[in-house]
Formats: C-alpha cells, structure tokens, sequence
C-alpha cells in the first residue's frame, strides 16, 4: 500500500493526514495547536508541524507530502535565510490604513481589480509589506525574500537552506496581492511600490501536480496551496459547487472558469490548485463566533447548539452583528461586535445563541450573493470547517441562505486535499486521482429571508 500526507497548517493548529494514495482512505492523523496570536514566529508553525506528525505516527513510509496553509501571511527571510519578524497573518489588521493608501496609489479599487483580481484590505500580503516598509523600515531594509506560510513550510521540509529553492504556487499566490490568477504572473511593479521601492526575492511558481524536491526521507515533495484551494480539491469541488468553510476564518468560494473582477472588493479573484480560479469571499468572524459565544452564556458547543435549536427563528427580533475581530468583507477592520433588538422577551440564553449562529450565517449569504454577482452558478452548497461539527450551523443555514446546504462528513479537508495534491504530484498524472465523493448528509428547511432583511439594516449601524 503506497501512503501519501498532506498537511494543514491553518490558524490555530496543524493537522497532519495519511492516506492510502489509489482511494484517499485516511489511515492515520495528528495535530498540534498554533499559538493564539495573529503575529506568529514561523518556527512556532514548525514545531506544531513536528508534534503533528509525531502524533500520526511519523512520515518515515510516506512516499508523497504536500503542504496546504493559511493563506495571505507575511514571512519575511534575509539573505541568510533567517526569519526576520514574526509573520504577520491573515487576520492582523494592522495593516488596514496601508492596504487603503495602496488602493489610492494606484487610483482605486478598479486599478486593482483589472490588475490582480484582487481590492488590497488588511488581509493582503501586499498591504502587510506596506505595513512593513513604513513602520519597520529597518526589518524591510534586511528583507531579501518573502514567501507565504505554505511555501515556507515545504521549504522547511525540503532542507529550507536557500531562498532561491523557494517555491509556491498559484493558489497561494494568488492571495498575495501582486500576482495575477487571470495572466498567472507576478506583478512586480506593483510589489516594489508597496516597499517603498525595495526589491524582494519570491518564490518560482510550481505546476499543479509538479514535484518540487524531497524531504529528507525521501518522500517526494508537491507544490502545496492554500488552505482554501486544498479544501476544494479535497471536496473535488466543480462549477456550480459554493463551499462554505466555517473556521477561523469564514469562506465562501467556488471553482470557476472566470477570473474574477469585483471593484467593489468582496470578492477575490484567487486562484485553485488545479489550474482555474477559485473567486473567494472572506469574513473575520467565524468559528470564534461560536467560540465566544459558548464561552459568554458558560457553555460547551454541544449546549450553545441545543439552546440555539430551542430558540425561534429570527430570535423574536434579536439580531447579533459578529465584528468581534472588525471584518474584512464587509471592509470594517475596527468595527466591533453589537447586538440589536433587546427585549425582556428576547433576553434569553436561547435567543442569543440563535442570533450569534444567524449573524454569522448572514455575513457568510451575503458572500454567496456576492459570488453570483461575479456570474459563479450556485448548484450545490458545501459546508465544512470545524465550525461545522455545530448542528445548530448545519440546521439553520438553510434558512438563512434560502437553498438546502450539504454537509460532508466532518474531517480535515484541507489536509485530505494537500494528501491529495501529494498522490497527483507522485503519480505524475494529468489528473488529481479519483478518489470518489465525499457522502454528504443534506439539510433543508424554509428559507426566513427576514433574518438577512433585518440584519443587513442593523449592520449599517455599526462602527466602521
Ligand atoms: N462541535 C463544534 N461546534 C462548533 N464549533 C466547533 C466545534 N468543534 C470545533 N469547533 C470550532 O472550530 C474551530 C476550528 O475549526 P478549523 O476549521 O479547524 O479552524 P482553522 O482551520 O481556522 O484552524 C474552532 O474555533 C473550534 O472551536
Ligand atoms: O484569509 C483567508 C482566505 O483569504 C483565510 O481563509 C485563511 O486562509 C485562514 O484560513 P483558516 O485558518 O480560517 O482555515
């Protein structure tokens, strides 16, 4: 039996998945947790990975890896290929006045449409690498590379000596801010700008399926990808299927053949990891909707699902809009959390669990119509991510989103789609190996459009 891994290395832990390579089964897993912080030193995500493979009971017999990460985060390298900061990741809006200034730079949202498909907001390397050139100029003057968190954990695996072997590919890319997934090139005149007319070294962007070198045991390297074009190969997403992740982040994508172009910045125009576009909208607020809201009413998720369950729908007029960590779509970096529509009737544990599971799913409908403004068909619905191991979410989402919602079996998708890559990339095929679709349970229920009627009013109300 040939085995190949893939590797999640995601916001708040590392997932590692064996896999028989002909069918996908899983065989064996591990994970490690990340440190809680939106500035990582890179060599935490090694550590994590280390533990995480130890816990899946090594690599040694893997014939093929593949590493799948979160996506956007800033690592920086000097020319002797040491770290220079912590990296700044996806969820750091320190960034936000940069990305507004680059914007302006290049004279508006539209310029950076037509130019990368993708509007910079706080998220996007190239606002982290403005961030970085004008408040630590000094730790930019030492940069000579930069590189995505995936690309610099298969270098890692590789040996990790020289900058010039770093690789990545488009997914990830993609999510950089200065490549394009319509043209598949850097745009490096836009890069140097961002750094204030420094040149950096980036990585040579890889094949889908190609073989990018050997970790030291002798298992045969793949390109890797982001985390959320690992999820849609895990899913063998096609056209017309929208994947919704609920993890930390929130994520509503879809393979398609169109690059996308949204001035209006709420969708990304990215790329997948076999060769199409993967047009993404992402929000801030998601799983740690959940978490915080278990967490303020004293409860375990099981409790904050029953007692969602037990509420009525539209929580009698409670509505909860979840800017815990501000948001990115919409663009609200300082934006905070409020809840709306308090009333001694609607003062219960119950209706607030409700409301905090309709926000969230509301912030997640309005990505799905975004989506379809950018002429992506919506035929199916997935729904995965850890926040989706929550039945209340899996319930109520068809309310919310007016269409039934399939959720597949609860598992590491992003890892499962890296194992993927890592089987495609040791058979040296012209297509990932089938291994079948994953069983789906369906959940429909009467679509409440009122939720998303009063929630899209009471969202204009807060701060920005
Ligand atoms: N049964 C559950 N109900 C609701 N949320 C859950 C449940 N199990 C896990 N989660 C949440 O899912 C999140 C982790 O999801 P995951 O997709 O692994 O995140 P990431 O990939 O961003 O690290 C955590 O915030 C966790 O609390
Ligand atoms: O920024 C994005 C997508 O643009 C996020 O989806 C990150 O890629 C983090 O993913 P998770 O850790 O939440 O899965």
């Amino acid at each position: 039996m040939t085995l190949v891994a893939g590797i999640d290395s995601s916001t708040q832990s590392c997932k590692v998945i064996v896999c028989e390579s002909d069918t996908g089964e899983t065989v064996r897993e591990g994970r490690a947790p990340h440190p809680d912080d939106t500035a990582v030193a890179p060599q935490e995500w090694a550590k994590a990975l280390d533990a995480a493979m130890a816990t899946a009971g090594g690599l040694d017999d893997v014939a093929a890896v593949s590493v799948a990460a979160q996506q956007h985060g800033m690592v920086c390298l000097d020319d002797a290929s040491s770290v220079v900061r912590p990296a700044l990741l996806w969820n750091d809006t320190r960034s936000a006045d940069a990305a507004a200034e680059l914007v302006d730079d290049l004279g508006g949202a539209g310029s950076w449409a037509d130019a990368v498909g993708v509007v910079p907001v706080a998220a996007i390397t190239v606002s982290k690498l403005r961030w970085l050139a004008d408040f630590e100029p000094r730790n930019a003057d030492r940069t000579a590379a930069v590189c995505l968190p995936h690309d610099w954990l298969g270098w890692q695996l590789a040996g990790g000596q020289d900058p010039s072997t770093l690789s990545t590919d488009r997914g990830d890319a993609s999510g950089s801010g200065y490549f394009s997934a319509a043209t598949d090139s850097y745009r490096r005149d836009l890069l140097s700008p961002a750094l204030r007319g420094r040149t950096v070294q980036l990585p040579r962007v890889a094949g889908p399926a190609e073989q990018i070198g050997e970790t030291r045991s002798g298992a045969v390297l793949g390109p890797g990808t982001g985390d959320n074009a690992a999820a849609a190969l895990a899913l063998d997403a096609r056209e017309g299927d929208v994947v919704v992740s609920v993890g930390t982040s929130g994520v509503v994508s879809a393979v398609s053949a169109i690059p996308a172009n949204d001035p209006g910045g709420f969708v990304a125009g990215f790329a997948d990891a076999t060769g199409h576009q993967l047009p993404l909208v992402c929000t801030l607020n998601a799983a740690r909707v959940l978490d915080a809201t278990a967490s303020l009413l004293g409860v375990d998720h099981d409790e904050l699902s029953r007692l969602a369950l037990s509420a009525p729908c539209g929580s009698d007029g409670l509505v909860m809009v979840p800017y815990f960590e501000g948001e990115r779509t919409p663009n609200r970096p300082r934006a905070t959390a409020s809840v709306h529509g308090l009333r001694l009737a609607n003062s219960t544990p119950a209706h607030f669990a409700h409301a905090a599971i309709e926000g969230l799913l509301c912030g997640l409908a309005e990505g799905i119509d975004h989506l379809a403004a950018q002429r992506v068909t919506v035929r199916r619905i997935l729904l995965v991510g850890g926040g989706a191991r929550s039945r209340a979410l899996c319930e109520l989402a068809p309310t919310v989103f007016g269409a039934p919602v399939l959720v597949p079996r609860p598992a590491e998708y992003v890892a499962i789609g890296a194992a993927r890559q890592a089987a495609w990339a040791l058979a040296g095929a012209v297509e990932p190996p089938d291994w079948g679709r994953t069983p789906a349970e369906r959940y429909e229920a009467d679509p409440a459009p009122a939720v998303r009627q009063r929630y899209s009013k009471v969202r204009d109300l807060t701060d920005s």
